[in-house]
Protein backbone atom coordinates (compact mmCIF):
# COMPACT_ATOMS: atom_id res chain seq x y z
CA UNK A 1 0.00 0.00 0.00
CA UNK A 2 1.01 3.48 -0.94
CA UNK A 3 0.01 6.46 1.20
CA UNK A 4 0.98 9.87 1.62
CA UNK A 5 0.82 12.84 4.21
CA UNK A 6 1.82 16.71 3.97
CA UNK A 7 1.92 19.06 7.05
CA UNK A 8 2.89 22.84 7.14
CA UNK A 9 1.90 26.52 6.40
CA UNK A 10 2.53 28.63 3.43
CA UNK A 11 4.44 31.00 5.78
CA UNK A 12 5.58 28.33 8.15
CA UNK A 13 8.84 27.40 8.77
CA UNK A 14 8.59 24.38 6.55
CA UNK A 15 6.93 21.88 4.75
CA UNK A 16 6.68 18.14 5.06
CA UNK A 17 5.59 15.55 3.39
CA UNK A 18 5.82 11.07 3.79
CA UNK A 19 5.46 8.76 1.69
CA UNK A 20 5.06 4.94 3.17
CA UNK A 21 5.19 1.94 1.35
CA UNK A 22 6.85 3.37 -1.63
CA UNK A 23 9.45 -0.15 -2.77
CA UNK A 24 13.46 -0.26 -1.92
CA UNK A 25 15.80 0.48 -4.71
CA UNK A 26 14.21 3.34 -6.49
CA UNK A 27 16.99 5.40 -7.48
CA UNK A 28 17.08 9.03 -6.40
CA UNK A 29 18.75 12.32 -5.57
CA UNK A 30 17.97 15.17 -3.74
CA UNK A 31 18.61 17.26 -7.11
CA UNK A 32 15.51 15.12 -8.86
CA UNK A 33 13.06 16.79 -6.09
CA UNK A 34 14.95 20.53 -6.73
CA UNK A 35 14.34 19.89 -10.01
CA UNK A 36 10.80 19.24 -10.03
CA UNK A 37 10.00 21.89 -7.77
CA UNK A 38 11.82 24.26 -9.76
CA UNK A 39 9.33 23.50 -12.58
CA UNK A 40 6.46 24.04 -10.31
CA UNK A 41 7.90 27.48 -9.70
CA UNK A 42 7.67 28.03 -13.36
CA UNK A 43 5.37 29.64 -15.67
CA UNK A 44 4.26 33.08 -16.70
CA UNK A 45 1.76 34.89 -14.49
CA UNK A 46 3.46 34.04 -11.12
CA UNK A 47 3.11 36.51 -8.29
CA UNK A 48 6.22 37.91 -6.77
CA UNK A 49 6.81 35.48 -4.23
CA UNK A 50 7.85 32.89 -6.94
CA UNK A 51 10.52 35.32 -7.42
CA UNK A 52 12.06 35.64 -4.66
CA UNK A 53 11.58 32.50 -2.16
CA UNK A 54 13.16 28.82 -2.90
CA UNK A 55 12.67 25.97 -1.99
CA UNK A 56 15.09 24.90 0.19
CA UNK A 57 14.89 20.61 0.11
CA UNK A 58 15.81 18.15 2.81
CA UNK A 59 15.50 14.62 2.45
CA UNK A 60 14.86 13.09 6.62
CA UNK A 61 14.24 9.33 5.59
CA UNK A 62 13.95 6.44 3.58
CA UNK A 63 17.11 7.42 1.32
CA UNK A 64 20.32 6.00 1.59
CA UNK A 65 22.94 6.71 -1.20
CA UNK A 66 20.61 7.95 -3.61
CA UNK A 67 18.28 4.55 -3.40
CA UNK A 68 15.25 4.34 -1.79
CA UNK A 69 15.21 1.56 1.16
CA UNK A 70 11.69 0.85 1.43
CA UNK A 71 11.12 2.90 4.64
CA UNK A 72 8.92 5.79 4.38
CA UNK A 73 10.56 8.74 2.60
CA UNK A 74 10.57 11.93 4.32
CA UNK A 75 11.16 15.61 2.51
CA UNK A 76 11.08 18.87 4.28
CA UNK A 77 10.66 21.71 2.19
CA UNK A 78 11.61 25.18 3.91
CA UNK A 79 10.16 28.40 3.63
CA UNK A 80 12.83 30.78 2.98
CA UNK A 81 10.45 33.75 3.77
CA UNK A 82 9.89 32.24 6.88
CA UNK A 83 12.83 34.90 8.96
CA UNK A 84 9.86 37.29 8.38
CA UNK A 85 6.92 35.16 9.49
CA UNK A 86 8.62 34.11 12.67
CA UNK A 87 6.75 35.54 15.22
CA UNK A 88 3.58 35.53 13.12
CA UNK A 89 3.57 31.85 12.42
CA UNK A 90 5.52 30.89 15.90
CA UNK A 91 4.21 27.27 16.92
CA UNK A 92 4.74 28.36 20.89
CA UNK A 93 2.63 31.53 22.18
CA UNK A 94 4.45 34.81 21.46
CA UNK A 95 4.34 38.20 23.70
CA UNK A 96 1.60 40.46 22.19
CA UNK A 97 3.85 42.67 21.53
CA UNK A 98 5.81 40.91 19.31
CA UNK A 99 2.54 41.33 16.72
CA UNK A 100 2.14 45.41 17.61
CA UNK A 101 3.80 47.27 15.36
CA UNK A 102 3.49 50.65 15.57
CA UNK A 103 0.89 52.15 12.90
CA UNK A 104 2.59 55.34 12.13
CA UNK A 105 6.35 54.27 12.01
CA UNK A 106 6.24 50.63 11.12
CA UNK A 107 6.78 48.68 7.68
CA UNK A 108 3.23 48.50 5.47
CA UNK A 109 3.36 44.94 4.87
CA UNK A 110 5.04 43.75 8.40
CA UNK A 111 1.64 45.75 10.14
CA UNK A 112 -0.43 43.84 7.26
CA UNK A 113 0.81 40.63 8.31
CA UNK A 114 0.61 40.75 11.88
CA UNK A 115 -3.06 42.37 11.79
CA UNK A 116 -6.14 39.51 12.52
CA UNK A 117 -7.66 38.64 9.06
CA UNK A 118 -11.08 39.23 9.00
CA UNK A 119 -12.19 40.46 5.43
CA UNK A 120 -12.75 37.16 4.18
CA UNK A 121 -11.63 36.78 0.33
CA UNK A 122 -14.31 35.32 -1.54
CA UNK A 123 -13.48 31.84 -3.07
CA UNK A 124 -10.70 31.10 -0.52
CA UNK A 125 -11.71 29.25 2.48
CA UNK A 126 -11.24 32.29 4.33
CA UNK A 127 -15.04 32.53 5.69
CA UNK A 128 -16.10 29.13 5.77
CA UNK A 129 -12.92 27.68 7.54
CA UNK A 130 -13.27 30.95 9.93
CA UNK A 131 -16.97 29.63 11.18
CA UNK A 132 -15.98 25.77 11.17
CA UNK A 133 -13.06 25.89 12.95
CA UNK A 134 -14.20 27.88 15.59
CA UNK A 135 -11.39 31.12 14.20
CA UNK A 136 -11.51 35.11 14.62
CA UNK A 137 -8.73 35.44 12.55
CA UNK A 138 -8.68 33.98 9.30
CA UNK A 139 -4.71 33.64 9.11
CA UNK A 140 -4.59 30.12 10.37
CA UNK A 141 -7.31 29.47 7.51
CA UNK A 142 -5.30 30.87 4.66
CA UNK A 143 -1.92 29.56 6.00
CA UNK A 144 -3.22 25.96 5.64
CA UNK A 145 -5.57 26.07 2.39
CA UNK A 146 -2.89 27.60 0.53
CA UNK A 147 -1.24 25.76 -2.74
CA UNK A 148 2.30 26.31 -1.12
CA UNK A 149 1.70 22.98 0.34
CA UNK A 150 1.29 21.79 -3.42
CA UNK A 151 5.04 21.78 -3.17
CA UNK A 152 4.95 18.86 -1.07
CA UNK A 153 3.12 16.93 -3.68
CA UNK A 154 5.16 17.74 -5.98
CA UNK A 155 8.86 16.45 -4.12
CA UNK A 156 6.64 12.84 -2.93
CA UNK A 157 5.12 13.02 -6.84
CA UNK A 158 8.62 12.85 -8.21
CA UNK A 159 9.64 10.01 -5.87
CA UNK A 160 6.56 7.93 -7.02
CA UNK A 161 7.29 8.96 -10.43
CA UNK A 162 10.67 7.77 -10.66
CA UNK A 163 9.55 4.61 -9.33
CA UNK A 164 7.00 4.62 -12.19
CA UNK A 165 9.72 4.91 -14.70
CA UNK A 166 12.12 2.33 -13.16
CA UNK A 167 9.71 -0.38 -12.19
CA UNK A 168 7.83 -0.07 -15.29
CA UNK A 169 8.81 2.22 -17.90
CA UNK A 170 6.29 4.81 -17.35
CA UNK A 171 6.70 8.26 -18.46
CA UNK A 172 4.67 11.40 -17.35
CA UNK A 173 3.71 14.42 -18.95
CA UNK A 174 2.09 17.75 -18.37
CA UNK A 175 0.80 20.44 -19.94
CA UNK A 176 -1.43 23.39 -20.64
CA UNK A 177 -4.50 23.23 -23.06
CA UNK A 178 -6.14 26.41 -21.82
CA UNK A 179 -5.72 29.53 -20.47
CA UNK A 180 -9.02 31.75 -19.82
CA UNK A 181 -10.60 31.68 -23.12
CA UNK A 182 -7.79 31.15 -24.89
CA UNK A 183 -7.38 26.98 -26.25
CA UNK A 184 -5.09 24.50 -28.17
CA UNK A 185 -6.94 23.26 -31.34
CA UNK A 186 -8.49 20.06 -30.32
CA UNK A 187 -6.67 18.27 -33.12
CA UNK A 188 -3.42 19.56 -32.35
CA UNK A 189 -0.60 16.75 -31.54
CA UNK A 190 0.00 15.49 -28.23
CA UNK A 191 3.52 16.08 -26.39
CA UNK A 192 5.46 12.90 -25.67
CA UNK A 193 8.08 12.45 -22.94
CA UNK A 194 10.57 13.99 -25.54
CA UNK A 195 8.81 17.08 -25.75
CA UNK A 196 8.95 17.60 -21.95
CA UNK A 197 12.23 20.42 -21.93
CA UNK A 198 10.73 22.05 -24.36
CA UNK A 199 7.24 22.51 -22.40
CA UNK A 200 9.91 23.13 -18.97
CA UNK A 201 11.03 25.68 -21.30
CA UNK A 202 7.75 27.44 -22.67
CA UNK A 203 6.19 29.97 -20.56
CA UNK A 204 3.23 28.79 -20.64
CA UNK A 205 3.56 25.16 -20.90
CA UNK A 206 1.90 24.67 -23.90
CA UNK A 207 2.89 22.41 -26.78
CA UNK A 208 1.28 24.47 -29.35
CA UNK A 209 3.53 27.90 -30.54
CA UNK A 210 1.05 29.78 -31.46
CA UNK A 211 -1.73 29.37 -28.92
CA UNK A 212 1.16 29.79 -26.27
CA UNK A 213 1.83 33.20 -27.89
CA UNK A 214 -1.97 33.96 -27.30
CA UNK A 215 -1.60 32.59 -23.96
CA UNK A 216 0.88 34.78 -22.76
CA UNK A 217 -1.04 37.80 -24.45
CA UNK A 218 -4.19 37.07 -22.48
CA UNK A 219 -2.21 36.88 -19.15
CA UNK A 220 -0.59 40.54 -19.91
CA UNK A 221 -3.89 41.88 -21.01
CA UNK A 222 -5.86 40.28 -18.04
CA UNK A 223 -2.80 41.66 -15.20
CA UNK A 224 -3.27 44.93 -16.79
CA UNK A 225 -7.30 45.04 -16.26
CA UNK A 226 -6.24 43.80 -12.38
CA UNK A 227 -8.09 40.76 -13.00
CA UNK A 228 -6.94 36.93 -12.95
CA UNK A 229 -7.23 33.50 -14.88
CA UNK A 230 -7.59 29.95 -14.22
CA UNK A 231 -7.43 27.09 -17.35
CA UNK A 232 -6.92 23.92 -18.55
CA UNK A 233 -4.14 21.17 -17.55
CA UNK A 234 -3.57 17.68 -18.77
CA UNK A 235 -1.78 15.21 -17.75
CA UNK A 236 -0.51 12.28 -19.91
CA UNK A 237 1.00 8.70 -18.82
CA UNK A 238 3.23 6.77 -21.28
CA UNK A 239 3.81 2.89 -21.38
CA UNK A 240 1.05 2.02 -18.40
CA UNK A 241 0.73 -1.68 -18.13
CA UNK A 242 -3.13 -3.06 -18.82
CA UNK A 243 -4.96 -3.92 -15.76
CA UNK A 244 -4.53 -1.13 -13.17
CA UNK A 245 -7.77 0.00 -11.29
CA UNK A 246 -10.50 -2.59 -11.12
CA UNK A 247 -14.52 -2.53 -12.34
CA UNK A 248 -15.11 -4.03 -9.39
CA UNK A 249 -16.25 -1.85 -6.74
CA UNK A 250 -15.83 2.06 -7.32
CA UNK A 251 -13.75 3.13 -5.12
CA UNK A 252 -11.26 0.65 -6.90
CA UNK A 253 -11.86 2.33 -10.25
CA UNK A 254 -8.75 4.43 -11.46
CA UNK A 255 -10.91 6.80 -13.07
CA UNK A 256 -12.54 7.51 -9.82
CA UNK A 257 -9.32 7.79 -7.81
CA UNK A 258 -8.04 10.11 -10.31
CA UNK A 259 -10.38 11.90 -10.31
CA UNK A 260 -10.64 12.93 -6.30
CA UNK A 261 -7.17 13.03 -6.63
CA UNK A 262 -6.81 15.68 -9.37
CA UNK A 263 -9.77 17.50 -7.39
CA UNK A 264 -8.13 17.43 -4.11
CA UNK A 265 -5.83 20.10 -5.95
CA UNK A 266 -6.47 23.90 -5.03
CA UNK A 267 -8.77 25.65 -7.27
CA UNK A 268 -9.30 22.30 -9.24
CA UNK A 269 -12.77 22.49 -10.30
CA UNK A 270 -13.70 19.69 -12.60
CA UNK A 271 -11.61 16.85 -14.26
CA UNK A 272 -11.96 15.11 -17.58
CA UNK A 273 -11.00 11.87 -18.19
CA UNK A 274 -9.93 11.27 -22.40
CA UNK A 275 -12.59 13.17 -24.52
CA UNK A 276 -14.10 13.61 -21.37
CA UNK A 277 -17.27 16.24 -22.00
CA UNK A 278 -16.69 16.30 -25.33
CA UNK A 279 -17.82 12.52 -25.70
CA UNK A 280 -20.88 13.55 -23.93
CA UNK A 281 -22.42 15.17 -26.94
CA UNK A 282 -21.21 12.50 -29.81
CA UNK A 283 -23.09 9.56 -31.20
CA UNK A 284 -21.51 6.22 -29.57
CA UNK A 285 -20.19 5.41 -33.17
CA UNK A 286 -17.60 8.42 -32.21
CA UNK A 287 -17.26 8.07 -28.67
CA UNK A 288 -15.28 4.66 -28.59
CA UNK A 289 -12.17 3.37 -29.55
CA UNK A 290 -13.10 0.36 -32.02
CA UNK A 291 -10.03 -2.61 -31.91
CA UNK A 292 -8.59 -4.36 -35.21
CA UNK A 293 -5.74 -6.92 -34.93
CA UNK A 294 -2.43 -5.83 -36.82
CA UNK A 295 0.54 -7.91 -36.66
CA UNK A 296 -0.90 -10.27 -34.24
CA UNK A 297 -1.37 -7.77 -32.07
CA UNK A 298 -4.77 -5.32 -30.77
CA UNK A 299 -4.70 -1.99 -32.20
CA UNK A 300 -6.79 0.30 -31.14
CA UNK A 301 -7.93 3.02 -33.76
CA UNK A 302 -8.56 6.30 -31.43
CA UNK A 303 -7.74 6.89 -27.40
CA UNK A 304 -11.20 8.86 -26.94
CA UNK A 305 -11.29 6.79 -23.32
CA UNK A 306 -7.99 8.30 -22.60
CA UNK A 307 -6.69 4.79 -21.68
CA UNK A 308 -8.92 4.13 -19.23
CA UNK A 309 -12.16 1.28 -19.47
CA UNK A 310 -14.21 -0.07 -17.08
CA UNK A 311 -12.07 2.27 -14.73
CA UNK A 312 -8.98 0.66 -14.97
CA UNK A 313 -6.05 0.95 -17.60
CA UNK A 314 -6.18 -0.17 -21.14
CA UNK A 315 -3.12 -0.33 -22.11
CA UNK A 316 -3.37 3.13 -24.33
CA UNK A 317 -1.67 6.58 -23.39
CA UNK A 318 -3.56 7.52 -20.20
CA UNK A 319 -5.12 11.46 -20.99
CA UNK A 320 -6.74 13.06 -17.84
CA UNK A 321 -7.77 16.74 -17.68
CA UNK A 322 -8.46 19.44 -14.72
CA UNK A 323 -10.31 22.56 -14.96
CA UNK A 324 -8.53 25.27 -12.45
CA UNK A 325 -10.69 28.56 -11.79
CA UNK A 326 -9.54 31.87 -11.81
CA UNK A 327 -6.78 33.01 -9.20
CA UNK A 328 -9.73 33.80 -5.74
CA UNK A 329 -7.36 36.82 -4.87
CA UNK A 330 -7.89 39.27 -7.36
CA UNK A 331 -6.07 42.48 -7.68
CA UNK A 332 -9.04 44.55 -8.53
CA UNK A 333 -10.62 43.57 -4.57
CA UNK A 334 -13.59 41.95 -4.77
CA UNK A 335 -16.53 43.31 -2.09
CA UNK A 336 -16.90 41.11 0.66
CA UNK A 337 -17.48 41.96 4.83
CA UNK A 338 -15.58 42.70 7.89
CA UNK A 339 -16.02 39.66 10.59
CA UNK A 340 -14.82 42.37 13.51
CA UNK A 341 -17.40 45.24 12.55
CA UNK A 342 -20.58 45.82 10.22
CA UNK A 343 -18.64 47.53 7.85
CA UNK A 344 -18.92 46.84 4.42
CA UNK A 345 -14.98 46.18 2.97
CA UNK A 346 -13.21 45.13 -0.30
CA UNK A 347 -10.95 41.73 0.51
CA UNK A 348 -7.37 42.49 0.84
CA UNK A 349 -4.95 41.93 -2.15
CA UNK A 350 -1.33 42.10 -1.31
CA UNK A 351 0.44 40.00 -3.85
CA UNK A 352 -0.31 37.14 -5.56
CA UNK A 353 -0.16 34.61 -8.95
CA UNK A 354 -2.39 36.19 -12.06
CA UNK A 355 -2.33 32.76 -13.46
CA UNK A 356 -0.99 29.69 -11.96
CA UNK A 357 -2.32 27.30 -14.31
CA UNK A 358 1.31 26.16 -15.70
CA UNK A 359 2.31 24.79 -12.11
CA UNK A 360 -0.85 23.54 -11.05
CA UNK A 361 -0.28 20.65 -14.97
CA UNK A 362 2.97 20.21 -12.75
CA UNK A 363 1.21 19.80 -9.49
CA UNK A 364 -1.92 17.44 -11.67
CA UNK A 365 1.49 15.07 -12.93
CA UNK A 366 3.07 14.62 -9.83
CA UNK A 367 -1.12 13.67 -8.20
CA UNK A 368 -1.53 11.03 -11.33
CA UNK A 369 2.12 9.49 -10.60
CA UNK A 370 0.79 8.96 -6.89
CA UNK A 371 -2.33 7.28 -7.59
CA UNK A 372 -0.89 5.31 -10.41
CA UNK A 373 2.07 4.10 -8.59
CA UNK A 374 -0.36 3.40 -5.74
CA UNK A 375 -2.77 1.52 -8.28
CA UNK A 376 0.62 -0.54 -9.35
CA UNK A 377 1.76 -1.62 -6.22
CA UNK A 378 -1.57 -2.98 -5.71
CA UNK A 379 -2.10 -4.89 -8.90
CA UNK A 380 1.86 -6.32 -8.98
CA UNK A 381 2.82 -5.83 -5.25
CA UNK A 382 6.66 -6.34 -4.23
CA UNK A 383 9.29 -4.20 -1.90
CA UNK A 384 11.59 -3.89 -4.41
CA UNK A 385 11.79 -2.23 -7.93
CA UNK A 386 13.25 -5.59 -8.79
CA UNK A 387 10.39 -7.68 -7.22
CA UNK A 388 7.49 -5.08 -9.00
CA UNK A 389 9.32 -5.30 -12.14
CA UNK A 390 9.23 -9.10 -12.28
CA UNK A 391 5.73 -9.61 -10.93
CA UNK A 392 4.75 -6.94 -14.11
CA UNK A 393 6.56 -9.53 -16.44
CA UNK A 394 5.26 -12.27 -14.73
CA UNK A 395 2.09 -10.88 -15.50
CA UNK A 396 1.32 -9.56 -18.64
CA UNK A 397 3.62 -12.62 -20.20
CA UNK A 398 0.67 -14.53 -18.89
CA UNK A 399 -1.81 -12.54 -20.90
CA UNK A 400 -3.14 -15.09 -23.57
CA UNK A 401 -2.05 -14.01 -27.32
CA UNK A 402 -5.78 -13.27 -28.28
CA UNK A 403 -6.17 -11.21 -25.91
CA UNK A 404 -2.48 -8.95 -26.20
C1 LIG B 1 -0.17 26.23 -8.07
C2 LIG B 1 -1.26 27.10 -7.47
C3 LIG B 1 -0.98 28.42 -7.14
C4 LIG B 1 -1.95 29.25 -6.60
N1 LIG B 1 -1.65 30.55 -6.31
C5 LIG B 1 -2.61 31.36 -5.81
C6 LIG B 1 -2.36 32.73 -5.51
O1 LIG B 1 -1.24 33.23 -5.69
N2 LIG B 1 -3.37 33.48 -5.02
C7 LIG B 1 -4.61 32.97 -4.82
O2 LIG B 1 -5.50 33.70 -4.42
N3 LIG B 1 -4.89 31.68 -5.08
C8 LIG B 1 -3.92 30.86 -5.55
N4 LIG B 1 -4.21 29.54 -5.82
C9 LIG B 1 -5.54 29.06 -5.62
C10 LIG B 1 -6.01 29.05 -4.19
O3 LIG B 1 -5.19 28.38 -3.31
C11 LIG B 1 -7.41 28.43 -4.22
O4 LIG B 1 -8.19 29.17 -5.10
C12 LIG B 1 -8.06 28.47 -2.88
O5 LIG B 1 -7.45 27.46 -2.08
C13 LIG B 1 -9.53 28.19 -2.94
O6 LIG B 1 -9.82 27.23 -3.92
P1 LIG B 1 -10.72 25.98 -3.58
O7 LIG B 1 -12.11 26.49 -3.37
O8 LIG B 1 -10.64 25.07 -4.76
O9 LIG B 1 -10.03 25.38 -2.41
C14 LIG B 1 -3.25 28.72 -6.38
C15 LIG B 1 -3.54 27.38 -6.71
C16 LIG B 1 -2.55 26.57 -7.26
C17 LIG B 1 -2.88 25.13 -7.60
C1 LIG C 1 3.84 30.12 -2.33
C2 LIG C 1 3.24 29.51 -3.31
O1 LIG C 1 2.03 29.83 -3.83
C3 LIG C 1 1.23 30.75 -3.13
C4 LIG C 1 -0.17 30.19 -3.19
C5 LIG C 1 -1.16 31.17 -2.74
C6 LIG C 1 -2.53 30.67 -2.45
O2 LIG C 1 -3.33 31.48 -1.93
O3 LIG C 1 -2.84 29.51 -2.73
C7 LIG C 1 -0.86 32.51 -2.63
C8 LIG C 1 0.50 33.08 -2.91
O4 LIG C 1 1.22 33.20 -1.72
P1 LIG C 1 1.23 34.61 -0.89
O5 LIG C 1 -0.19 34.80 -0.45
O6 LIG C 1 2.17 34.40 0.23
O7 LIG C 1 1.67 35.63 -1.87
C9 LIG C 1 1.30 32.13 -3.78
O8 LIG C 1 2.62 32.56 -3.90
C10 LIG C 1 3.85 28.37 -3.99
O9 LIG C 1 3.19 27.83 -4.91
O10 LIG C 1 4.98 27.96 -3.61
Amino acid sequence: MLRWLTSGESHGEALVGILEGLPAGVEIVIKDVQDALARRRLGYGRGARMKFEQDAVRVLGGLRHGVTQGGPLAIEIGNTEWPKWVDVMSSDPVPDEALQIDAGTGDAREIARNRPLTRPRPGHADLVGMRKYGFDDARPVLERASARETATRVALGTAAAKFLEQALGVRLVSHVTAIGPVEVPEDAALPTPDDVAALDANPVRCHDEATAAAMVAEIDDCKKAGDTLGGVVEVLAYGVPTGLGSYVHADRRLDSRLAGILMGIQAIKGVEVGDGFRTARRRGSQAHDEMVREDGTIKRLSNRAGGLEGGMTNGETLRVRAAMKPISTVPRALRTIDTASEDEATAQHQRSDVCAVPPAAVVAEAMVALVLAQAAIEKFGGDSVDEVRRNAETYLAAIPELQR
